[in-house]
């Protein structure tokens, strides 16, 4: 379990002084900016939780980790992971969490994998044969055989991703923080890792933390989201509550042969009209809010007005939702 309460992190720097050697000055200067990066976060995430961690640049999100992984000193409150607080136990923390991030490798990059794998194993005292049987059940899961004996430098990003998230569970931590895992990876890739975190979840009940800019690694693996911005908790609940409080609406794509720009359907809000680069034919989204119009016959409005001859439908997408959040906060980004 996750556990903070009044968690509260701040940052400490010189004020800037202004005039010659400005530098030198600001550095010994006696007056401080504090940033609060954390503000009066309490959170909680029970055993076996996938939650995904949001927020824009800047919002806190790895302030938040450093103090979960115990890098960082809370400046006030209270945060356990498993029962260890943290920042003053590191070591029973460390065996406890695993990490993975996504933009920086946490291997050996002049090893093979698999000599990366034996040091954790040793690292962490696993038995030979645990050792042997949980990376027999990885490389096997993640059809990782064929570069296990490569040196990781040489390794392509999504075999090294896989690397990485091997690396961080070998030991079976039941806490695992992912920070962008499927970050710069093709689509094949993103969804063959996502599997594998998921099935880790289901199985071993792992708890999971997981911080991404990539919404479809939300969408397909949390149903709990938590949004901070400034430091402060957002919003925390499930990702369907979430959808349908700031984006209750539907979306139907359209392709049709002309679509006049001031076209009025009641029910049906229409979005920019663009041309498709096909003469005498146009694109445009029309939204609508199914409570107010069901989706068949949102549909047979359109159809009957236009001359269709492609239509695609979507449900907003988390993306949609934090933006209207953002808009209806005035966070500019
Ligand atoms: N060591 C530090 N010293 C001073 N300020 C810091 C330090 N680390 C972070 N900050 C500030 O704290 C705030 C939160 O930063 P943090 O890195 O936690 O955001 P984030 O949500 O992880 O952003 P991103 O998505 O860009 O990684 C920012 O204003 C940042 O400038």
């Amino acid at each position: 379990m996750i556990l903070a309460e009044n968690l509260v992190k701040e940052f400490s720097r010189p004020a800037r002084v202004e005039g010659p050697f400005a530098g030198l000055r600001s550095f010994f200067s006696a007056k401080r900016v504090v940033t609060r990066a954390v503000d009066d976060m309490s959170l909680r995430i029970d055993d076996g939780e996938i939650v995904g961690y949001l927020g824009p640049n800047g919002a806190g999100k790895s302030t938040t980790i450093k103090m979960l992984t115990g890098i960082l000193r809370p400046t006030s409150g209270r945060v356990e992971v498993e029962g260890v607080v943290p920042w003053q136990d590191r070591r029973a923390n460390a065996r406890n969490i695993g990490a993975v991030f996504g933009q920086r490798s946490q291997l050996w990059l002049d090893l093979p994998l698999r000599d990366s794998f034996e040091l954790i194993a040793k690292l962490y005292g696993l038995s030979p044969a645990d050792y042997r049987r949980s990376l027999e059940q990885f490389v096997d899961l993640l059809d990782m055989g064929p570069f296990l004996d490569t040196s990781v430098r040489s390794l392509s990003l999504g075999q090294r991703m896989r690397g990485d998230i091997v690396a961080a569970m070998l030991y079976r931590p039941p806490v695992l923080y992912l920070d962008e895992p499927t970050v710069g990876l093709d689509v094949v890739a993103k969804t063959r890792i996502r599997a594998f975190i998921a099935e880790q979840n289901r199985t071993e009940g792992t708890t999971i933390l997981l911080t991404t800019h990539d919404l479809a690694d939300i969408e397909q693996l949390a149903r709990r989201v938590v949004i901070i911005d400034e430091g402060r908790l957002l919003y925390d609940g499930d990702l369907t509550s979430l959808r349908d409080r700031y984006a209750p609406f539907r979306e139907v794509v359209v392709t049709a042969a002309h679509i006049p720009a001031g076209l009025d359907l009641d029910g049906l809000e229409l979005r920019e009209v663009q041309d498709t680069g096909t003469a005498g034919e146009q694109r445009a989204s029309f939204r609508f809010s199914p409570a107010a119009l069901p989706a068949p016959a949102a549909i047979s409005r359109i159809t009957s007005a236009l001359e269709v001859t492609d239509l695609t439908s979507r449900e907003p997408g988390v993306e949609d939702v934090i933006h209207r959040i953002y808009t209806e906060r005035g966070v500019v980004r």
